[in-house]
């Protein structure tokens, strides 16, 4: 375990201080500590996401049992995952205590004595600390201030829920394609495997115990595959039909292309302006037995793949701040900074402007987010109207949606949509 420990801790590193997105240094890690087991794999990846789940506040905590700031941010790191496993695991306390004494023993022999003295003292005064922590909101909350201000400012006292909500566990959910069974179908085969689920959208399935992909029926035969039930909002919104040609600007990784092209026949083109990434869209697409043509290119610039014919519906799911998604991806609390959310609107509103063009008239565009900041949503959406007489909004409905805006909750990540219409 101590070995985990000191991964962890070198992933937490490369996060908070290199800026690097947790999804990429853990699967170096994993590609570089492939003799670990399964169970040890599952260890690691629950420190990191768990340690940056709550960073600010593990921060606090450890500042206070300092006497000074440690001079090895790495080692920081470390003492930051043992809190955390304090704090949130079910380990024995002694056990992690000593585990990460060796781990600092095996990096630096002459960090050993401050990693136990600053460990036990946190077990001495825990329930002092907890107190103190949330005496300050951003340990409290565990979220950087400025991101509290603009959800408060936004959502008054919303805005603890938002974020509480955003510090759960996700559940794994999945979308049925609909081209093999239903929910309720495929709800009867994961039962005679004895996996429990709960249908919560049309297609969407939540299991009550997260499995490895491999361990679902039908998976590899493109049965079902992983995706938030809030992300499965955005194919029925669309509303397409056989025959449609349809553009899915901003695809990569492919879950809604594929979820689109489960619902019915159409046309599809899926571009994305990163190849790399564009990689897992054919994947998908191989492993569902779905048709796509998949371009690189940049949607703020379609002269460069476009060959003139409108599109009877566009999804533009943009590049955002990634703020709905929390709960799932915890490094990206710590990875914004404040300027971003303007720089993102700026981008929004430049892809969503050269969409318009491509779009037939009597067509639906949807503009989507996975963000909770009204700036890269109603806003951009009210200035786009703005500029163009011949866009509309079409009233979106579902449970729990305001304005477009999804809410992270049990069920769902935060998301926004809004459906434009182009004048006939
Ligand atoms: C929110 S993700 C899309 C998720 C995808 N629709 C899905 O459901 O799997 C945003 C995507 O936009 C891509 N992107 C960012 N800027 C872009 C641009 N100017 N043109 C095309 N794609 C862009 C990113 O590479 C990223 O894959």
């Amino acid at each position: 375990m101590q070995h985990i420990q000191i991964e962890a801790a070198k992933a937490v590193h490369k996060v908070v201080h290199g800026g690097r997105n947790l999804t990429q240094v853990l699967s170096e890690t994993l590609r570089k500590e492939s003799k670990l087991t399964a169970q040890e794999k599952g260890a690691l990846q629950d420190l990191c996401y768990g340690t940056l789940r709550y960073y600010s506040r593990l921060a606090y905590m450890l500042d206070s049992l300092l006497q000074r700031p440690v001079r090895e941010p790495l080692l920081g790191s470390l003492l930051m995952v043992a809190i955390y496993q304090l704090e949130h695991t079910k380990a024995g306390k002694h056990v992690i205590v000593d585990q990460a004494v060796h781990a600092a023993k095996n990096t630096n022999p002459a960090a050993s004595g401050l990693v136990n003295a600053v460990l036990r003292n946190y077990l001495r005064r825990q329930s002092v600390l907890r107190e103190a922590a949330n005496q300050k909101e951003e340990s409290h909350y565990a979220y950087r201030q400025w991101w509290i201000n603009a959800l408060k400012a936004q959502y008054g006292e919303q805005a603890a829920e938002i974020m509480q909500a955003g510090n759960r566990h996700p559940p794994m959910t999945l979308r049925v394609n609909a081209r093999h069974t239903t929910a309720p179908g495929y709800q009867t085969v994961l039962a005679a495997q004895d996996i429990a689920a709960q249908i919560v959208e049309p297609d969407a399935l939540i299991l009550e115990c997260p499995v490895p992909v491999e361990k679902l029926p039908k998976f590899n035969e493109g049965w079902v595959s992983v995706q938030d039930a809030g992300a499965q909002y955005a194919a029925h919104f669309l509303d397409v039909h056989d025959g449609m040609r349809v553009l899915d600007a901003c695809a990569a990784p492919g879950g809604k292309t594929a979820h689109l092209l489960e619902l019915a026949d159409i046309e599809l083109l899926a571009v994305d302006k990163d190849e790399l990434r564009l990689g897992r869209v054919r994947e998908n697409l191989q492993r569902l037995k779905l048709d796509a043509q998949v371009v690189c290119g940049d949607a703020a610039s379609p002269e460069d793949w476009w060959d003139g014919k409108a599109f009877e519906r566009i999804l533009a799911d943009v590049p955002c701040s990634a703020s709905g998604v929390v709960r799932r991806h915890p490094d990206i609390k710590w990875l914004r900074r404040q300027e971003d959310i303007a720089n993102f609107a700026v981008q929004q509103a430049q892809v969503l402007e050269s969409l318009w063009s491509l779009l037939a008239s009597d067509g639906k565009l949807l503009y989507a987010t996975c963000s909770v900041f009204a700036r890269e949503n109603q806003q951009v959406v009210a200035e786009f109207l703005a500029r163009h007489d011949d866009a509309s909004k079409i009233e979106l409905s579902a449970t729990g949606m305001i304005d477009g805006q999804l809410l992270p909750d049990r069920e769902h990540d935060g998301f926004f949509y809004a459906l434009l219409h182009k004048q006939a």
